[in-house]
Protein backbone atom coordinates (compact mmCIF):
# COMPACT_ATOMS: atom_id res chain seq x y z
CA UNK A 1 0.00 0.00 0.00
CA UNK A 2 1.31 3.47 -0.74
CA UNK A 3 -0.25 6.87 0.52
CA UNK A 4 0.54 9.78 -1.90
CA UNK A 5 2.31 12.81 -0.22
CA UNK A 6 0.73 16.18 -1.20
CA UNK A 7 3.83 18.83 -1.33
CA UNK A 8 1.34 21.36 1.03
CA UNK A 9 1.93 18.68 3.25
CA UNK A 10 5.60 18.05 2.96
CA UNK A 11 6.21 21.57 3.10
CA UNK A 12 4.48 21.90 6.69
CA UNK A 13 6.57 19.27 7.92
CA UNK A 14 10.02 21.25 7.17
CA UNK A 15 8.60 24.54 8.80
CA UNK A 16 11.14 26.57 10.56
CA UNK A 17 10.10 27.11 14.39
CA UNK A 18 9.94 30.72 15.01
CA UNK A 19 12.96 32.61 16.09
CA UNK A 20 12.79 33.52 19.34
CA UNK A 21 14.15 36.97 20.37
CA UNK A 22 17.22 38.53 21.31
CA UNK A 23 16.07 39.09 24.65
CA UNK A 24 13.88 35.71 25.71
CA UNK A 25 17.36 33.65 24.60
CA UNK A 26 19.25 36.13 26.66
CA UNK A 27 16.96 35.51 29.60
CA UNK A 28 17.47 31.95 29.25
CA UNK A 29 20.97 32.16 29.27
CA UNK A 30 21.38 34.32 31.92
CA UNK A 31 18.44 32.11 34.14
CA UNK A 32 21.04 29.07 33.40
CA UNK A 33 24.19 30.42 33.44
CA UNK A 34 25.43 29.02 30.22
CA UNK A 35 27.17 29.93 27.25
CA UNK A 36 26.20 29.10 23.46
CA UNK A 37 29.16 27.01 23.81
CA UNK A 38 28.15 25.03 20.40
CA UNK A 39 28.54 29.00 18.72
CA UNK A 40 31.31 29.87 20.42
CA UNK A 41 35.02 29.10 21.81
CA UNK A 42 37.82 30.56 23.52
CA UNK A 43 41.18 30.84 21.54
CA UNK A 44 43.88 32.16 22.68
CA UNK A 45 45.36 35.27 20.26
CA UNK A 46 48.77 36.30 21.49
CA UNK A 47 50.70 37.99 24.46
CA UNK A 48 49.40 41.17 24.30
CA UNK A 49 45.21 39.91 23.79
CA UNK A 50 45.91 37.30 25.52
CA UNK A 51 42.60 35.15 24.81
CA UNK A 52 39.78 36.11 22.93
CA UNK A 53 35.78 34.67 22.19
CA UNK A 54 35.11 33.39 18.26
CA UNK A 55 32.38 32.42 16.46
CA UNK A 56 32.41 28.91 15.71
CA UNK A 57 28.73 29.06 14.18
CA UNK A 58 26.58 32.13 12.59
CA UNK A 59 24.73 34.82 14.17
CA UNK A 60 22.06 37.08 12.64
CA UNK A 61 21.72 41.09 13.53
CA UNK A 62 20.48 41.46 16.97
CA UNK A 63 21.04 37.70 18.46
CA UNK A 64 21.89 37.17 21.99
CA UNK A 65 26.02 36.90 21.99
CA UNK A 66 26.80 36.46 25.60
CA UNK A 67 26.70 37.88 28.99
CA UNK A 68 29.13 39.18 30.87
CA UNK A 69 28.83 37.53 33.80
CA UNK A 70 29.92 38.20 37.49
CA UNK A 71 29.42 39.38 41.18
CA UNK A 72 27.33 42.72 40.86
CA UNK A 73 29.10 45.07 43.39
CA UNK A 74 28.57 48.85 44.44
CA UNK A 75 30.99 51.39 42.93
CA UNK A 76 32.56 51.77 46.39
CA UNK A 77 33.13 48.11 46.52
CA UNK A 78 34.70 48.18 42.59
CA UNK A 79 36.77 51.18 44.10
CA UNK A 80 38.27 48.84 46.60
CA UNK A 81 38.94 46.23 44.87
CA UNK A 82 40.43 48.44 42.37
CA UNK A 83 43.08 49.54 45.13
CA UNK A 84 43.85 46.40 45.85
CA UNK A 85 43.48 44.43 42.44
CA UNK A 86 46.32 43.32 40.55
CA UNK A 87 46.32 45.40 37.78
CA UNK A 88 45.22 42.36 35.44
CA UNK A 89 42.17 41.67 37.30
CA UNK A 90 41.04 45.38 37.58
CA UNK A 91 40.36 44.61 33.10
CA UNK A 92 37.59 42.59 34.46
CA UNK A 93 35.88 45.29 36.39
CA UNK A 94 33.02 46.52 34.24
CA UNK A 95 31.33 49.87 35.52
CA UNK A 96 28.24 51.39 34.27
CA UNK A 97 25.35 53.95 35.60
CA UNK A 98 21.77 53.68 36.45
CA UNK A 99 19.55 56.32 37.37
CA UNK A 100 23.06 58.60 38.20
CA UNK A 101 24.85 55.82 40.34
CA UNK A 102 27.17 53.59 39.21
CA UNK A 103 27.86 50.08 39.43
CA UNK A 104 29.87 47.31 38.64
CA UNK A 105 30.15 43.97 37.56
CA UNK A 106 33.04 42.11 38.86
CA UNK A 107 34.06 38.91 36.12
CA UNK A 108 37.73 38.78 37.56
CA UNK A 109 37.18 35.30 39.02
CA UNK A 110 38.14 32.64 36.44
CA UNK A 111 35.02 30.96 36.19
CA UNK A 112 35.22 29.69 32.78
CA UNK A 113 32.46 31.98 31.10
CA UNK A 114 33.04 33.05 27.73
CA UNK A 115 31.53 36.90 28.06
CA UNK A 116 34.10 37.83 30.63
CA UNK A 117 36.95 37.07 27.38
CA UNK A 118 35.38 39.59 24.90
CA UNK A 119 37.96 41.87 23.53
CA UNK A 120 37.62 45.28 22.55
CA UNK A 121 37.27 47.00 19.24
CA UNK A 122 36.23 50.25 19.03
CA UNK A 123 36.94 50.69 15.53
CA UNK A 124 34.68 47.58 13.87
CA UNK A 125 32.95 46.15 17.00
CA UNK A 126 30.43 43.34 15.61
CA UNK A 127 28.29 43.53 19.33
CA UNK A 128 27.41 46.21 21.60
CA UNK A 129 26.63 45.58 25.19
CA UNK A 130 23.01 46.28 26.86
CA UNK A 131 21.75 46.19 30.38
CA UNK A 132 19.17 44.05 30.75
CA UNK A 133 17.11 43.75 34.55
CA UNK A 134 15.61 39.89 35.21
CA UNK A 135 13.65 39.82 37.98
CA UNK A 136 15.36 42.91 39.51
CA UNK A 137 19.00 42.17 38.86
CA UNK A 138 21.11 43.23 36.56
CA UNK A 139 22.82 42.15 33.89
CA UNK A 140 25.06 42.90 30.89
CA UNK A 141 24.74 40.69 27.38
CA UNK A 142 26.25 41.54 24.62
CA UNK A 143 24.33 41.59 20.94
CA UNK A 144 25.45 41.48 17.17
CA UNK A 145 25.26 44.57 15.59
CA UNK A 146 26.02 43.49 12.25
CA UNK A 147 25.40 39.30 10.99
CA UNK A 148 28.73 37.65 12.00
CA UNK A 149 30.68 34.61 10.17
CA UNK A 150 31.94 31.61 11.58
CA UNK A 151 35.30 32.61 12.67
CA UNK A 152 34.97 36.32 13.46
CA UNK A 153 35.93 37.28 16.33
CA UNK A 154 33.51 38.49 18.98
CA UNK A 155 34.42 42.17 19.76
CA UNK A 156 32.81 45.16 21.55
CA UNK A 157 33.78 48.70 21.98
CA UNK A 158 34.46 49.12 25.53
CA UNK A 159 34.00 52.87 25.28
CA UNK A 160 36.11 55.27 26.24
CA UNK A 161 39.16 56.65 24.17
CA UNK A 162 42.43 55.76 26.00
CA UNK A 163 42.92 52.11 25.63
CA UNK A 164 46.60 51.32 24.88
CA UNK A 165 46.22 48.47 23.00
CA UNK A 166 44.06 51.35 20.48
CA UNK A 167 47.20 53.73 20.51
CA UNK A 168 49.87 50.77 19.04
CA UNK A 169 49.92 47.84 16.52
CA UNK A 170 50.11 44.55 17.90
CA UNK A 171 52.79 42.81 16.47
CA UNK A 172 52.68 39.19 16.76
CA UNK A 173 52.92 38.85 13.19
CA UNK A 174 55.58 36.49 11.68
CA UNK A 175 59.18 37.76 12.01
CA UNK A 176 57.69 40.85 14.04
CA UNK A 177 58.99 41.04 17.67
CA UNK A 178 55.38 40.10 19.51
CA UNK A 179 54.66 43.47 21.85
CA UNK A 180 54.96 42.63 25.67
CA UNK A 181 52.37 43.07 28.07
CA UNK A 182 54.59 44.94 29.90
CA UNK A 183 55.22 47.83 26.87
CA UNK A 184 51.29 47.99 27.34
CA UNK A 185 51.36 48.55 30.63
CA UNK A 186 54.33 50.94 30.74
CA UNK A 187 52.36 53.05 28.04
CA UNK A 188 49.31 53.00 29.84
CA UNK A 189 47.36 56.60 29.70
CA UNK A 190 46.23 58.24 32.55
CA UNK A 191 42.58 57.39 32.99
CA UNK A 192 39.57 59.90 33.40
CA UNK A 193 37.54 58.32 34.94
CA UNK A 194 35.26 61.24 35.90
CA UNK A 195 35.00 62.04 32.13
CA UNK A 196 33.96 58.51 31.43
CA UNK A 197 31.19 58.27 33.70
CA UNK A 198 29.42 61.14 32.41
CA UNK A 199 28.68 59.80 29.06
CA UNK A 200 24.88 59.92 28.80
CA UNK A 201 24.13 56.86 27.11
CA UNK A 202 22.18 54.16 28.98
CA UNK A 203 20.78 50.75 28.30
CA UNK A 204 18.03 49.83 30.34
CA UNK A 205 15.87 46.23 29.30
CA UNK A 206 13.81 44.96 31.68
CA UNK A 207 12.46 40.96 31.76
CA UNK A 208 9.56 41.30 34.65
CA UNK A 209 9.51 40.66 38.12
CA UNK A 210 7.90 37.02 38.83
CA UNK A 211 10.01 35.92 36.35
CA UNK A 212 12.14 33.03 37.64
CA UNK A 213 14.50 33.97 35.04
CA UNK A 214 17.46 33.80 37.59
CA UNK A 215 18.96 31.36 39.93
CA UNK A 216 21.97 33.56 39.95
CA UNK A 217 23.26 33.02 43.28
CA UNK A 218 26.76 35.15 43.43
CA UNK A 219 25.12 38.15 41.95
CA UNK A 220 22.44 37.98 44.31
CA UNK A 221 24.77 37.50 47.12
CA UNK A 222 27.13 40.34 46.70
CA UNK A 223 24.37 42.39 45.59
CA UNK A 224 24.41 45.86 46.94
CA UNK A 225 21.22 47.45 48.68
CA UNK A 226 18.95 48.10 45.62
CA UNK A 227 16.81 51.16 45.12
CA UNK A 228 13.59 49.56 43.58
CA UNK A 229 11.73 52.78 43.49
CA UNK A 230 14.51 54.05 41.32
CA UNK A 231 15.08 51.67 39.19
CA UNK A 232 11.54 51.47 38.32
CA UNK A 233 11.10 54.76 37.44
CA UNK A 234 14.56 53.97 34.94
CA UNK A 235 13.24 56.02 31.71
CA UNK A 236 15.54 53.85 29.83
CA UNK A 237 14.88 51.36 27.39
CA UNK A 238 11.81 48.75 28.27
CA UNK A 239 12.02 45.18 26.38
CA UNK A 240 10.17 42.84 27.94
CA UNK A 241 10.06 39.15 26.38
CA UNK A 242 10.37 37.03 30.32
CA UNK A 243 5.95 37.49 30.61
CA UNK A 244 5.09 36.84 34.41
CA UNK A 245 4.50 33.36 34.80
CA UNK A 246 6.66 32.24 32.07
CA UNK A 247 9.80 30.43 32.89
CA UNK A 248 12.32 31.88 30.81
CA UNK A 249 14.27 29.04 31.29
CA UNK A 250 12.01 26.50 28.94
CA UNK A 251 12.90 27.28 25.21
CA UNK A 252 8.81 25.76 24.53
CA UNK A 253 7.52 28.41 27.18
CA UNK A 254 9.72 31.12 25.65
CA UNK A 255 8.45 30.11 22.07
CA UNK A 256 4.73 30.30 23.40
CA UNK A 257 4.54 33.01 25.36
CA UNK A 258 6.97 35.52 22.87
CA UNK A 259 5.34 38.59 21.27
CA UNK A 260 6.91 40.50 18.63
CA UNK A 261 10.12 42.21 18.83
CA UNK A 262 11.26 45.00 16.69
CA UNK A 263 14.74 44.36 15.71
CA UNK A 264 15.33 47.70 14.11
CA UNK A 265 14.08 49.48 17.42
CA UNK A 266 16.61 47.16 19.27
CA UNK A 267 19.95 47.94 17.95
CA UNK A 268 18.88 51.45 16.66
CA UNK A 269 18.80 52.37 20.71
CA UNK A 270 21.29 54.63 21.17
CA UNK A 271 22.47 54.16 24.39
CA UNK A 272 26.12 53.27 25.53
CA UNK A 273 27.91 50.80 28.09
CA UNK A 274 29.32 52.50 31.24
CA UNK A 275 32.54 51.04 31.55
CA UNK A 276 35.61 51.86 33.64
CA UNK A 277 37.58 48.53 32.47
CA UNK A 278 41.49 49.38 33.31
CA UNK A 279 43.24 48.99 30.69
CA UNK A 280 45.44 46.23 31.88
CA UNK A 281 46.71 43.36 30.82
CA UNK A 282 45.00 40.17 30.50
CA UNK A 283 44.21 37.85 33.47
CA UNK A 284 44.64 34.68 31.98
CA UNK A 285 44.87 31.28 33.54
CA UNK A 286 47.85 28.80 32.51
CA UNK A 287 45.51 25.96 32.45
CA UNK A 288 43.57 27.29 28.94
CA UNK A 289 46.59 28.79 27.49
CA UNK A 290 48.21 25.92 27.40
CA UNK A 291 44.78 24.07 26.20
CA UNK A 292 43.87 26.46 23.49
CA UNK A 293 47.44 26.34 22.78
CA UNK A 294 47.59 25.46 18.75
CA UNK A 295 49.52 22.61 17.91
CA UNK A 296 52.72 22.59 17.09
CA UNK A 297 54.01 21.06 13.95
CA UNK A 298 57.02 19.07 15.19
CA UNK A 299 58.22 18.29 11.51
CA UNK A 300 58.17 21.84 10.37
CA UNK A 301 59.54 22.95 13.47
CA UNK A 302 62.58 21.06 13.23
CA UNK A 303 63.42 21.80 9.58
CA UNK A 304 62.38 25.30 10.23
CA UNK A 305 65.30 27.53 10.89
CA UNK A 306 63.65 30.62 12.66
CA UNK A 307 60.40 31.36 12.26
CA UNK A 308 58.85 28.58 14.56
CA UNK A 309 60.92 28.72 17.20
CA UNK A 310 60.39 32.51 16.82
CA UNK A 311 56.56 31.64 17.10
CA UNK A 312 57.09 28.97 20.20
CA UNK A 313 59.52 31.12 22.41
CA UNK A 314 57.08 34.26 21.95
CA UNK A 315 54.27 31.95 22.88
CA UNK A 316 56.04 30.21 25.74
CA UNK A 317 56.89 33.94 26.82
CA UNK A 318 53.41 34.94 26.61
CA UNK A 319 52.27 31.97 28.88
CA UNK A 320 54.84 32.29 31.16
CA UNK A 321 53.92 36.35 31.66
CA UNK A 322 50.25 34.97 32.11
CA UNK A 323 51.21 32.37 34.55
CA UNK A 324 52.65 35.36 36.74
CA UNK A 325 49.93 37.31 36.11
CA UNK A 326 47.62 34.90 37.45
CA UNK A 327 49.60 33.86 40.34
CA UNK A 328 49.79 37.54 41.23
CA UNK A 329 46.17 37.93 40.46
CA UNK A 330 45.14 34.82 42.88
CA UNK A 331 47.73 36.32 45.95
CA UNK A 332 46.11 39.27 45.26
CA UNK A 333 42.42 38.01 45.69
CA UNK A 334 43.41 35.95 48.50
CA UNK A 335 44.64 39.81 50.35
CA UNK A 336 41.49 40.78 49.41
CA UNK A 337 39.97 37.77 51.24
CA UNK A 338 41.97 37.75 54.45
CA UNK A 339 41.09 41.79 54.76
CA UNK A 340 37.69 41.41 54.56
CA UNK A 341 37.39 38.92 57.26
CA UNK A 342 39.75 40.31 59.51
C1 LIG B 1 37.80 41.67 29.80
S1 LIG B 1 39.44 41.23 29.42
C2 LIG B 1 39.26 40.40 27.88
C3 LIG B 1 39.91 39.04 27.88
C4 LIG B 1 41.41 39.03 27.82
N1 LIG B 1 41.84 39.15 26.45
C5 LIG B 1 41.98 37.77 28.45
O1 LIG B 1 42.67 37.01 27.79
O2 LIG B 1 41.75 37.54 29.63
C6 LIG B 1 40.08 42.80 29.01
C7 LIG B 1 41.56 42.79 28.74
O3 LIG B 1 41.84 42.17 27.48
C8 LIG B 1 42.85 42.89 26.80
N2 LIG B 1 42.28 43.43 25.55
C9 LIG B 1 40.99 43.61 25.25
N3 LIG B 1 40.84 44.07 24.01
C10 LIG B 1 42.06 44.19 23.48
C11 LIG B 1 42.56 44.62 22.23
N4 LIG B 1 41.77 45.03 21.24
N5 LIG B 1 43.89 44.61 22.04
C12 LIG B 1 44.74 44.19 23.02
N6 LIG B 1 44.32 43.78 24.24
C13 LIG B 1 43.00 43.77 24.47
C14 LIG B 1 43.30 43.99 27.72
O4 LIG B 1 44.40 43.52 28.43
C15 LIG B 1 42.12 44.17 28.65
O5 LIG B 1 42.48 44.65 29.91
Amino acid sequence: MSSRIYPEQVACSFEMPPRISPLTDACHHVGLKTDKTWKLEVKYINAVKGRGVFAIGSFSKGDFIVEYRGDLISDGEAQKRRRIYHPACSGFLFAFKLRGKTWCIDASREDGSFGRLVNDDHRHPNCRMKRIDIAGSTHLCLFALKDIKEGEEIAYNYGGEDYPWRKQMTTCEPDTPCVSSQSVLMSEPQWDEAAWLEDTGQQMTTCEPDTPCVSSQSVLMSEPQWDEAAWLEDTGQQMTTCEPDTPCVSSQSVLMSEPQWDEAAWLEDTGQQMTTCEPDTPCVSSQSVLMSEPKWDEAAWLGDTGHQKRKLLEARRGIKSQQNRDANCHQQKMEHFLLSVL
